[in-house]
């Protein structure tokens, strides 16, 4: 079974402006309310690709249920947690250029996280979790290096997220790290602007701990770095619509080959082009879309 983990979702606000004007009244041209956070989103697309999930979490409030409750519709197995606050609203502004605004999570405190310990504790051999997405303030920046050593080995786990929470995790190995360039700049307090910086500064997740990483570099390609070796992947060339869900996507794809078995570069290979078909998409991306991408992606090693 794949389980992930969001530990901050959110209910994303989108909204389209044809032009956002500063300091007056806008009138949406269009907007939607999506189940979202980052692992939620690796479920949602895993779905899309054919692989079934449970999602684990914390929601609370109104939007909590509105989360689980559309979640459920869409039969996406889903076994949160609940807390007292709301859940999360952020906001994904789309004018001339997408801004976002990410609203504030509800507390979560020790008997919370001690429940999300003993859904975790079922975790069997062979399984994999995704723990993904930011780390509530409230929240030790540690919980995902405790995580994954609460299942000792069992799985395999892939992180996505940021800052102290991510660099913690690797002490504990995980399977997978994909943090994209800004992600990985901040973590050395560097800009990674380049594949050069890119493929350094990558490296440095393996000697952290990760046993493979991928960096995601938007329309630049990606990295995927396996312990010694790294290789380098094109991206599919389109139109981007919507950035919102693209990281999630090669998460997604990525894993969704890894549990047929395929090798390690082959996931790389459909994680990308999962990503790609969701910004090249108005939502996510379709098997069939990602099939179409697949031979513009071209990966080679880096040497
Ligand atoms: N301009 C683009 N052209 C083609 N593919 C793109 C483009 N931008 C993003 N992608 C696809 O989306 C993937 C993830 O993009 P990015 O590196 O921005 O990750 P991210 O910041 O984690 O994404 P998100 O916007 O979901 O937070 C890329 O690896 C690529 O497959
Ligand atoms: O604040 P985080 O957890 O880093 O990111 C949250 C978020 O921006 O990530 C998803 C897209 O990847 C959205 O669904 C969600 O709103």
């Amino acid at each position: 079974m794949i389980y992930t983990c969001t530990l901050n979702p959110s209910v994303d606000y989108i909204v389209k402006l044809d032009e956002l004007k500063q300091g007056e009244v806008n009138l949406a041209a269009q907007d939607s309310k999506i189940p979202g956070g980052k692992g939620v989103n690796v479920s949602k697309v895993l779905k899309r690709l054919g692989i079934e999930s449970r999602i684990l979490g914390f929601v609370g409030g109104f939007t909590g249920s509105f989360i689980e409750n559309v979640l459920q519709e869409e039969q996406l197995g889903t076994d949160f947690i609940k807390v007292d606050g709301d859940t999360r609203i952020n906001i994904k502004l789309k004018s001339q250029e997408e801004t976002e605004i990410n609203g504030l999570s509800p507390d979560i405190n020790e008997n919370h996280l001690n429940l999300l310990f003993d859904k975790l504790s079922v975790i069997e051999e062979g399984d994999l979790l995704v723990l993904s997405g930011s780390v509530p303030g409230c929240i030790r920046n540690s919980i995902y290096k405790e995580l994954i050593e609460s299942i000792s080995s069992k799985a395999r786990v892939i992180v996505d997220s940021k800052g102290e929470p991510l660099k913690k995790a690797l002490q504990a190995n995980p399977f997978l790290v994909k943090p994209n360039h800004h992600e990985l700049g901040d973590l050395f307090d560097v800009r990674v602007d380049s594949i050069e910086k890119a493929k350094v500064y990558g490296q440095k997740l393996i000697e952290m701990g990760a046993q493979n990483a991928i960096v995601s570099m938007a329309g630049e390609g990606a990295i995927l770095f396996t312990g010694e070796k790294a290789f380098r992947s094109t991206v599919p060339k389109g139109e981007v619509k919507n950035s919102v869900g693209a990281g999630d996507s090669v998460v997604a794809g990525f894993l969704s080959a890894i549990v047929k078995g395929e090798e390690i570069v082959d996931a790389f290979r459909f994680g990308v082009a999962s990503g790609s078909a969701t910004a090249f998409s108005e939502g996510f991306c379709t098997i069939e879309q990602v099939n179409r991408l697949i031979p513009q992606v071209l990966v080679k090693e880096l040497t």
